[in-house]
């Protein structure tokens, strides 16, 4: 049975390709027609000349004897014989035409398809020809030919000499509208476009002649004047600054797929899959070619990026240098302290970062690694300096490491770092240049991917200017349209400057008038706003049919998705928070499960969370966030408890501060010297950013309806909202109690919308809000919600 089953199952295919060819015969066979249409194309215009002549041999083609005088002797003779002159004459020429096409299609391994709509057109052209040359070209038959001149001949019996006029004429209007697509309006800009150009150049003419003119007065006067000196101008007023262009992106490398071998023994065709395009496909690609990709960044246009002088070198010119006197000292210290506790060394390496030397050793066989770790403390009051660091082992090195700061640190400038090759070449998301890791390399990583960074370290060890270079890092690569931030400061001064990029880089809530929030109840509004742009976020992904942000702008700036439905292109949101253990203090809950919910969903939309705190103990940093925020940045902390809060891991007590940080993102930590921007620099840089064309006002957050406000369950049907029948009539229809949907259905902004869903609560008809989930709609049809509207 499995036998006949399996037996039976190519015969459908067989079927279906009956006249299939091979690549290698398609390209043999396209040759051989394009060959063909040239000997064609040859005779017939040889026969032009020569039909006289040749015609007398056509009936003697077997005597060799006789020659013929085409360029393509007796079998040119006839066979244009046969088109051109029992055929369709002149017109004839666009038979080799059609079968060059046909070869070259066939040659390339073209759609054969497209092809049969040109021979469809040829064919008609050529009648059309024939039958016109036939109709007026009586006395050289030739040019249309015996079929030209029959058809005119039976036509003209039937619709006389008008009637043939006629149709030629409907002939030939139907060619050019539908082949040609010429309309009026066409014709008319065409003929108005010659007239301009004429007119243009005459008037150019007409120039060129006066300037003559005056040339030859000029010289005739100045021969006559006296000479005077003539004095130039040659101050000129450099304005221009060497502009930091963003970097085109580029891909470097070339994939070749290469081409299977023709196998010899048993040869398989696979039939080409053409795909059938969809109709939003069809609809995408016509606005494309129409109007282009959607650009967001079109509305600012003239952008400028920020320019790379706006940021200091802090000194920092010739990179690091090197005290070798230190290095040795340091080294003899190492060795003779592990000497004392019998820790012999069988080889030793430094590698010289900007604020620490990394010296990794090699212990003698038989040594124990945490004896080496136990002895930390030692090594540093040998060492006398604080700071060491000591990582054993330094994971995939198989080394130990000790870290000891440098006497004489050197600054890394965030000049340095967004100058870096790495940085302007980085193809992330949203990039941020943190500074230099310990053998100097500039430390780059994708916000994106993190997602959400939790940054830790006490007082006046660098957080601000670690969230300054995150912040400047990404003006330095991100246009307006791309990413909009939203900056929480509770202690009032650290990110008041960045007020002056409200209108180009900040979110904020509708109807608040400082873009930058310090307010605590305010601070709750604004994320449980964003958990209103996160739900609303994720219905738009669904309705695009798309898993993440990345994908959904990517659809949306190809033209697939409609902004008629709700869509729009949607920036990166940042939320920075300078204090959270403030929030945390006087907010708690209120802040902290909107914050974890953010955390735990947002990554997928776009927002990205970067929360800082001076006290990382386990109430500020409770669990729920921890384990959402996968990304830590520890600057210098007080005591190993906080250290273990915020990383995991002993180590961030022993930085040396001033920028000093440790990096995980998971197992590894890196020690990076955080890159310096100082108050200056940005303020300069928000200055060169705000003193630019800005959009009318700052990003708008949806609108959140706090639940002190008692509005959201007053069940007053006096003050319902016009919509608000309708509104309930879609939600029922839908079984789906969504905001979003309203608004889409009746054409509503989110807030209108939002506020009906909530009278839609008051009166029973959907449940309350469940978070990224619809609402529960309680009325199951129409009839039910009838009742209960004709009952109130
Ligand atoms: N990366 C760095 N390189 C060099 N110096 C730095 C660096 N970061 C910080 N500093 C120095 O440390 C000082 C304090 O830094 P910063 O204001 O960022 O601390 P902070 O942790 O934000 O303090 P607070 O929590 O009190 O606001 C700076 O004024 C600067 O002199």
């Amino acid at each position: 049975m499995a036998k006949k089953a399996t037996k039976s199952k190519p015969k459908p295919t067989k079927k279906r390709t009956p006249f299939r060819l091979s690549k290698q015969n398609k390209i043999i066979l396209g040759s051989l027609l394009m060959l063909f249409s040239i000997a064609l194309f040859f005779s017939f215009i040889s026969f032009y000349f020569n039909w006289q002549d040749d015609q007398s041999l056509l009936s003697e083609f077997k005597d060799r004897n006789e020659l013929a005088k085409n360029l393509l002797n007796k079998f040119g003779a006839s066979i244009s014989h046969f088109f051109m002159y029992k055929g369709f004459g002149v017109a004839s020429l666009i038979v080799p035409f059609l079968i060059c096409i046909t070869g070259i299609y066939l040659f390339l391994g073209l759609p054969l398809k497209a092809l049969f709509k040109k021979w469809i057109w040829g064919l008609l052209f050529i009648i059309w020809i024939s039958i016109t040359l036939g109709f007026f070209a009586t006395s050289s038959p030739l040019l249309g030919g015996l079929v030209g001149f029959e058809m005119n001949d039976f036509l003209q019996d039937y619709a006389g000499k008008i009637g043939v006029l006629l149709l030629l004429v409907f002939g030939l209007i139907f060619i050019l509208v539908r082949l040609f697509d010429v309309t009026p309006e066409g014709i008319l800009s065409f003929f108005k476009s010659r007239k301009e150009a004429i007119s243009t150049e005459f008037k150019a003419n007409q120039e060129r002649k006066a300037s003559k003119k005056k040339e030859q007065e000029d010289i005739l006067t100045t021969s006559l004047e006296e000479e005077t000196p003539v004095i130039l101008d040659t101050y000129t007023h450099k304005t221009e600054i060497p502009h930091l262009e963003k970097e085109e992106k580029t891909n470097d490398f070339e994939v070749t797929i290469p081409e299977p071998e023709p196998e010899e023994t048993l040869a398989m065709e696979v039939e080409s899959v053409i795909e059938e395009p969809e109709e939003i496909d069809v609809l995408a690609n016509k606005l494309v070619d129409d109007f282009g990709e959607f650009d967001p960044t079109l509305e600012l246009g003239n952008y400028k990026f920020p320019h790379i002088d706006l940021l200091d070198q802090h000194g920092a010119t010739g990179g690091i240098t090197i005290n070798q006197e230190e290095l040795e000292e340091n080294k003899n210290k190492i060795v003779e302290t592990l000497k004392n506790y019998k820790i012999g060394i069988a080889q030793i390496k430094a590698t010289i970062g900007p604020t620490v030397t990394l010296y990794e050793i090699v212990p003698e066989a038989g040594v124990r690694i945490s004896k080496i770790k136990n002895l930390e403390d030692d090594i540093a009051l040998s060492l006398a300096a604080l700071g060491i660091r000591i990582i054993a082992p330094i994971p995939g090195k198989g080394t130990i490491g000790i870290e000891v700061p440098n006497k004489n640190s050197s600054i890394v400038s965030m000049r340095s770092v967004i100058a870096s090759s790495k940085f302007q070449k980085a193809e992330m998301e949203l990039p941020i240049a943190f500074g230099k890791t310990i053998s100097n390399e500039t430390f780059v990583v994708d916000l994106a991917k993190m997602p959400h960074l939790l940054m830790a370290g006490a007082t006046g060890q660098g957080k601000s200017v670690g969230l300054n270079a995150v912040l400047t890092s990404l003006l330095y690569k991100k246009h307006p349209a791309e990413v909009k931030f939203i900056l929480v400061d509770p202690k009032k001064v650290e990110l008041t400057l960045y007020n002056k990029i409200e209108r180009h880089f900040l979110a904020k809530l509708p109807d608040s008038e400082e873009a930058i929030i310090t307010d605590n109840t305010k601070v709750i509004h604004t994320l449980n706003s964003l958990c209103i742009e996160m739900d609303n976020r994720y219905e738009l992904l669904k309705l695009a049919m798309v898993r993440n942000l990345k994908e959904y702008n990517t659809k949306f700036k190809a033209r697939k998705l409609n902004p008629n439905d709700g869509h729009k292109f949607l920036p990166y949101i940042v939320l920075v928070i300078d204090e959270f253990a403030d929030l945390i203090m006087t907010a708690g809950k209120e802040v902290e499960t909107p914050v974890a919910r953010l955390a735990q969903l947002a990554r997928a939309i776009g927002i990205h969370l970067i929360i800082a705190t001076q006290r990382p103990s386990v109430n500020v940093i409770t669990g729920i966030i921890k384990a959402n925020f996968p990304a830590r940045l520890a600057f210098r902390v007080t005591s190993k408890i906080d250290s273990r809060t915020i990383l995991d891991t002993a180590g961030a007590d022993q930085l040396i501060g001033r920028g000093d940080m440790l990096f995980t993102q998971g197992n590894d930590v890196t020690r990076i010297q955080c890159a310096f921007v100082d108050t200056p620099e940005v303020a300069k840089i928000v200055e060169f950013i705000g003193s630019q064309r800005a959009y009318p006002d700052a990003h708008e957050l949806p609108e959140y309806v706090g639940e002190d406000s008692g509005t959201s369950l007053d069940n007053n049907v006096s003050d319902r909202d016009a919509k608000f029948r309708e509104a309930a009539e879609v939600i029922v229809i839908a079984q789906q109690g969504s905001a979003s949907l309203i608004q889409r259905k009746l054409k509503l902004g989110y807030n209108r919308a939002g506020r009906i869903i909530d009278q839609l609560e008051a009166a029973g008809i959907v449940g309350p809000f469940e978070g990224s989930k619809a609402r529960q709609v309680y009325v199951s049809d129409m009839v039910a919600l009838q009742q209960i509207l004709d009952n109130e």
